[in-house]
């Protein structure tokens, strides 16, 4: 399958290259950057550490969207709906990781996801969506004095919060306790908050140094609390991930899937 990847030389982008040099039935089928990017022309092997493999880091995505069956996209907001646009004229899948999307950006993947294969996911590890499935159990079998609260600590670079992953958990036990994120969710604390309403669920964000990413979901009831949690230690795991839903959308009908319909835990749900 031939995979191609934006964002090239970004954090995601280098562990993207690496993971699909690294599978079997993948080959890398170009490697894009922004318009001006400092990498532009480096050869994508080579920017990873790898022999040259002919592939220079190109700001031209239409002839690698055009010889591509997949595009494997970690980069931003506004760059994702443009090559969504892309993807769904190309008709190829596209796997997004990007995070940090409005509701308003949610629906304009929706009308691309008409002529292609979107799979989004704030979490492409395994670990993270089983955690999403257990935390979505525990909400649904705690009663609801067990407050539930979010935590998450990522690295300094980080420019979006709460977390991918963090509102993919609140929406896990959002779900399991019959709430609404949106409503109950409460994502700042500063100053004389008064109380914890009834049924909230917190977030509290934490960034500094190199952290890959590390999320705690608490329920804190009487006298005990229960905490699950999960802690990457290096970005090769949503990578890996990525490149699986790839191939696992190859041939699949125009739509929106997730990283649960990918690892096969939509039905734990
Ligand atoms: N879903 C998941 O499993 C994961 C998601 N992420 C998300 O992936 C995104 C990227 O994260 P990082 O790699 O750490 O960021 P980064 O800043 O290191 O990389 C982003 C790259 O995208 C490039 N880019 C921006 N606009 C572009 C455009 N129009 N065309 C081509 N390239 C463009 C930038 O130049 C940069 O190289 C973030 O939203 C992050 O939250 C990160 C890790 C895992
Ligand atoms: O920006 C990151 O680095 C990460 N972003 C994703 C998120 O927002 O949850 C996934 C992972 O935690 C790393």
């Amino acid at each position: 399958m031939r995979i191609a990847v934006v964002g090239a030389s970004g954090r995601m982008g280098k562990a993207l290259i690496a993971a699909i040099l690294d599978t079997d039935g993948a080959t890398l089928s170009g490697a894009i950057e922004r318009e001006g990017a400092a990498a532009l022309g480096q050869d994508a092997g080579s920017l990873v550490g790898q022999p040259s493999m002919g592939i220079a880091l190109t700001d031209d995505p239409l002839p690698v969207f055009a010889a591509s069956d997949a595009v494997l996209d970690f980069t931003a907001p506004e760059a994702t709906l443009h090559y969504a646009e892309l993807a769904a004229q190309a008709r190829i899948v596209h796997v997004i990781g990007t995070t940090g999307m409005s509701e308003d950006d949610d629906q304009k993947l929706n009308a691309a996801a008409r002529h292609a294969a979107i799979i989004k996911s704030g979490n492409m590890s395994l670990g993270v969506n089983l955690l999403a499935v257990l935390v979505k159990q525990a909400a649904k079998a705690l009663s609801a004095d067990f407050d539930i609260e979010v935590l998450e600590m990522h690295h300094k670079a980080k420019v979006d919060a709460p977390s991918g992953t963090a509102l993919l958990l609140g929406e896990s036990a959002a779900d399991g306790r019959g709430l609404n994120l949106q409503e109950d969710g409460v994502f700042t604390r500063h100053g004389i908050t008064g109380p914890r309403p009834e049924g909230a669920i917190g977030f509290a964000t934490m960034r500094g140094g190199s952290v890959v990413g590390d999320h705690s979901v608490l329920f804190a009831g009487p006298a005990e609390r229960i905490t699950l949690s999960h802690h990457a230690e290096d970005r090769s795991l949503f990578a890996r991930g990525a490149v699986k839903a790839a191939l696992w959308g190859y041939g699949k009908k125009p739509g929106r899937y997730t990283m649960q319909d990918v690892l096969g835990l939509a039905d734990s749900n």
